[in-house]
């Protein structure tokens, strides 16, 4: 009888990955699983929960610099803007911070907070492949006024934003959830546009960009229905796209398409 032939270590059991609990991070100091709950509250949601692939380099910029440069959206505690910015020089007080909500991979994001040093940028998203992204390019761009969230964006509005706390909110490219029964599920409707007034201080710029056209007139309209916004355009319209936002990896496939893209730029007024 034939002897299978044996390796040297052929009498180690191969380990098996432990099975991870779904609560579990799956980046150990990374962001959260799930940080508000999936069943934090019954609400329609604007994105679908996606994780993507992970490559091993945002995975290792996810376990090394999310403990500094990242924040779960739990819903639990009030931030403070001044320390969540915080340097080696300490807090930064007084610092003008704009929110982004939906970054995607981060890559307009990295290069408008190049372009502009003295603001803070919270970049929100679910999106773990583009969390990781995000904060190597921080990194490696050494831009120390990033900070990446992680979770939804209403949460961290809702229950962790002081009033007129922000000096800034940039909407680029939000899903744009075409097929009528999800229009529900878009981020621009009136209720959010009430819940952002509140946190941006007198004078701040709401900022949103889209490349599907009925979005971008349901957003014009919205806008400009509420008494906290005016709209930037003398005319009541789209802004011309304006060369401080970078081209987005989003708004690219939608120009492919031959999609049109709008920007709307309204201003936080004093009511
Ligand atoms: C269509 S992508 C656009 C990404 C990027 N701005 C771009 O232009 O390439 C929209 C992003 O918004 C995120 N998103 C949608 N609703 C969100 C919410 N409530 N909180 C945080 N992120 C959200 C999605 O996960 C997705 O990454």
């Amino acid at each position: 009888m034939s002897e299978k032939p044996t390796t040297p270590d052929s009498h180690v059991e191969r380990a098996l990955p432990a099975p991870r609990d779904r609560s579990e991070p799956m980046f150990p100091g990374g962001p959260a699983a799930d940080p508000a709950g999936s069943h934090h509250e019954r609400r329609i949601r604007s994105f679908r929960p996606r994780r993507g692939r992970v490559t091993p380099g945002q995975g290792e910029a996810l376990r090394r610099l999310w403990p500094q440069w990242g924040l779960d959206i739990d819903g639990l505690s009030r931030i403070d803007l001044g320390e969540l910015f915080a340097t080696e020089a300490g807090p930064r007080p007084g610092l003008p911070v704009v929110l982004e909500i939906g970054f995607g991979m981060g890559e307009a994001t990295a290069q408008m907070a190049a372009a502009d040093p003295g603001t803070g940028i919270l970049a929100a998203d679910v999106h773990t492949p583009g969390q990781g992204n995000l904060l190597a390019l921080a990194e490696r761009n050494g831009l120390d006024n990033v900070r990446v969230a992680n979770g939804d964006a209403i949460i961290l509005l809702r229950e962790m934003l002081a009033p007129a706390s922000l000096s800034g909110l940039r909407v680029f490219f939000p899903d744009p959830w075409p097929k009528k029964r999800h229009h529900k599920r878009r981020l621009i409707q009136p209720e959010f546009i009430e819940l952002a007034a509140t946190r941006l201080k007198p004078g701040a710029l709401l900022h949103c960009a889209t490349d599907w056209e009925p979005y971008a007139e349901q957003m014009l309209e919205v806008l400009s229905a509420s008494p906290a916004f005016d709209n930037s355009q003398a005319d009541g319209g789209y802004t011309p796209r304006p060369d401080f936002r970078p081209l987005t990896k989003f708004e690219g496939q939608g120009l492919d398409k031959g999609h049109l893209v709008h920007d709307l730029i309204f201003r936080r007024n004093d009511t």
